[in-house]
């Protein structure tokens, strides 16, 4: 091994940049197996790994940060199309001798970092000079990965929130992302309204960066193959987001909206508010949002989910005890109850105190006036069944 090591060394030595050695060669010569824990599934097709390097525009004297390098099948890519230096983060050690012969084939070209993405904080790997107003131009930082499977969901959300927070790498501006995702998740953050897809990371995603699907790759191009196919999906942040409010009280009024996606939006938004004023107070909201209760939440246009926003944070800003309540079980309730009951036993909502959102953008979904009666009915008829039908995407 240590000899056809060497050879690949005076091999590479001799050649000019590009090109790199081949990965299947690589995966050979390491004897690699995929670790499932760490959702290993490989690219070794160099059209593909070409195409989603190619999927993230000119990256050309551009920072690039690939997540999960692996053995270097798109590393080798990114540093095909001349960027000013990537910036490589894994998890698995195991990589560090092919990386090794990526970094001595393009000296100064290549830095390696080990450690976990879902805590690593980008911004201090990136170098400052490469920072650009976020309502300028993009920054010349891009990130780049085939991300594992296992944590590819919870990734985006957390660096959709840094997003929202200017942090981690968007503390250098707009920085661009392209990514892989199971075909199933890259549609559900690019869904539009009415598509059956749509869910609540659909609403998180939209709301702050522009993303599209650029293509599908083929389940049975990765080694091993996994059981699905992958969609590349490349991520712009706005300049604004189209929801202004802290992302927390966003992902609150979103996920709460989703919780019941079968049902018309006023059920599962209702969850919002604490059994004994819950009626009460979702009509405050939906008279306040000018949302049309009997929505379903998968037709909600981005501007329905800003008004609904806007309203539950006036309506948590007049009653703060509203906003600590977190809709899970009847514990929660009877802990809600046990705390702040006392003061709101004879709530009345208040008269014409309520703003309506008569919004100069004029969504469809907008209906003038009082809540509408069949929603009302809807939450008194049907007495809240608690996490029984609930379910997440
Ligand atoms: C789907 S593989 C992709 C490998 C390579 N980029 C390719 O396309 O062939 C995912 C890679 O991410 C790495 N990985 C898994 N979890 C990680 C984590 N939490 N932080 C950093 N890397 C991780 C795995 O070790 C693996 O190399």
């Amino acid at each position: 091994m240590a000899t056809q090591t060497a050879l690949y060394l005076q091999q590479l030595r001799r050649q000019r940049f590009p090109p790199l050695p081949s990965v299947r060669d690589l995966v050979k010569m390491y004897q690699l197996t995929a670790i499932k824990q760490l959702s290993q599934n490989f690219l070794l097709d160099q059209k593909l790994t070409s195409k989603i390097a190619k999927a993230a525009g000119n990256i050309e004297n551009c920072v690039v940060v690939e997540v999960g390098p692996g053995p270097g099948g798109i590393t080798r890519s990114i540093l095909e199309r001349r960027p000013l230096k990537v910036i490589v983060i894994e998890k698995d050690k195991r990589f560090e001798s092919t990386l090794r012969i990526l970094q001595d084939a393009c000296p100064e070209k290549l830095d390696v970092f080990w450690g976990d993405v879902l805590s690593f904080e980008m911004s201090e790997i990136i170098p400052q000079e490469h920072a650009s107003p976020w309502e300028g131009y993009l920054p010349k930082v891009h990130i780049i990965g085939n991300l594992p499977f296992n944590i590819s969901t919870p990734l985006i959300s957390r660096w959709l929130s840094n997003i929202s927070d200017k942090k981690n790498a968007w503390a250098h501006g707009r920085v661009p992302l392209t990514l892989t995702f199971q075909k199933e998740v890259a549609e559900r953050l690019t869904a539009d309204t009415s598509n059956e897809q749509r869910s609540r990371l659909s609403i998180m995603a939209q709301y702050l960066t522009h993303c599209e699907i650029k293509f599908i790759i083929k389940g049975s191009s990765f080694v091993p193959k996994p059981d699905v196919d992958v969609g590349v999906v490349k991520f712009i942040p706005r300049k604004e987001p189209l929801i202004r409010q802290p992302y927390k009280l966003v992902e609150k009024v979103v996920k709460q909206t989703f919780c019941m996606r079968g049902k018309y939006c006023c059920r599962p938004v209702s969850t919002l508010f604490p059994n004994i004023v819950r009626q009460s107070f979702t009509k405050m909201l939906f008279d306040s949002a000018l949302v049309y209760p009997n929505t379903r939440p998968y037709d909600l246009a981005i501007e329905d989910f800003q008004r609904l926003c806007d309203a539950y944070a006036e309506i948590i800003e007049a009653y703060p005890e509203i906003g600590k309540y977190e809709y899970r079980s009847v514990k929660a309730d009877t802990q809600w109850e046990n705390e702040y009951a006392a003061k709101f036993e004879s709530f009345q909502l208040p008269e014409n105190e309520i703003p309506k959102r008569a919004s100069k953008m004029k969504p469809l979904n907008v209906v003038s006036g009082e809540l509408a009666l069949s929603c009302e009915e809807e939450l008194k008829q049907e007495a809240l069944d608690n996490e029984d039908d609930i379910y997440i995407r």
